[in-house]
C-alpha cells in the first residue's frame, strides 16, 4: 500500500525550488504559466489555453509542448504528495491533433511507488475527448 502525504491546500507547486520554470513560473515571460490543483488524493488538474504561439504544424499544438504539459502535470502530482523528483522516463501517445485556441484539461495521477520509482499517468482532454496520454517514471536524485 502506497503511503504518501496529501496536499493540505490548493497550491501544489513549491515555486522556491524552480522559480523560473518554463511550465509553471509566473515570472518566466515565455512560460506556460500552469497552475495545478489537487482534485483527488493522488490526482491533480489544470487547464491550458492552446495559443497559436505554441503551434507546430498549422493549427496544431506542437508535440513538444504537449509533452511538456503532460510532464508538468505529473511533476505537480508528485508535488501534491510532497515529493520533488526528476523525470527519468517519459512515454507519450499523441492520439489526436490538439487544436489551437482551445482550453484543454490536463490531469495526472500517481499510480505507484516501487523501489524509489514513482510511476504516473497523465492525459490531455477536450470536452471529455482524450487527445494525448503519457506515462512516466520519476526518481528523487541521490
Ligand atoms: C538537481 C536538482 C534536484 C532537485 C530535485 C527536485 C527538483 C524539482 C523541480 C522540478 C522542476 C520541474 C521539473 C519538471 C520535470 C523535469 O523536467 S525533470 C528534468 C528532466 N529530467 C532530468 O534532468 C533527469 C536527468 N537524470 C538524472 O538526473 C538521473 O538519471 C536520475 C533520474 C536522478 C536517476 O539517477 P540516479 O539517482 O543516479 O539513479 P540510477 O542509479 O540511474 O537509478 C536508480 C535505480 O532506478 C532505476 N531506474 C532509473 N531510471 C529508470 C527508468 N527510467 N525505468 C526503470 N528504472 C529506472 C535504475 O535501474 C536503478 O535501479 P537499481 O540499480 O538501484 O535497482
Amino acid at each position: 500500500m502506497l503511503q504518501i502525504q496529501h496536499a493540505s491546500s490548493q497550491e501544489v507547486c513549491p515555486s522556491d525550488i524552480h522559480p523560473n520554470c518554463f511550465a509553471c513560473s509566473t515570472d518566466n515571460p515565455i512560460g506556460l504559466g500552469l497552475r495545478f490543483i489537487p482534485i483527488a488524493p493522488r490526482k491533480v488538474q489544470a487547464t491550458f489555453y492552446t495559443r497559436a504561439l505554441f503551434q507546430g504544424y498549422s493549427n496544431r499544438l506542437h508535440g513538444g509542448i504537449i509533452s511538456t504539459l503532460l510532464d508538468a502535470a505529473m511533476t505537480h502530482c508528485l508535488f501534491s504528495q510532497g515529493v520533488e523528483a526528476l523525470t527519468a522516463e517519459l512515454k507519450v501517445r499523441f492520439l489526436e491533433p490538439v487544436e489551437l485556441d482551445k482550453r484543454v484539461l490536463l490531469e495526472a495521477e500517481l499510480i505507484s511507488k516501487r523501489k524509489g520509482i514513482y510511476t504516473l499517468e497523465a492525459q490531455i482532454t477536450l470536452e471529455q475527448k482524450r487527445l494525448a496520454l503519457a506515462t512516466a517514471k520519476f526518481l528523487c536524485p541521490k
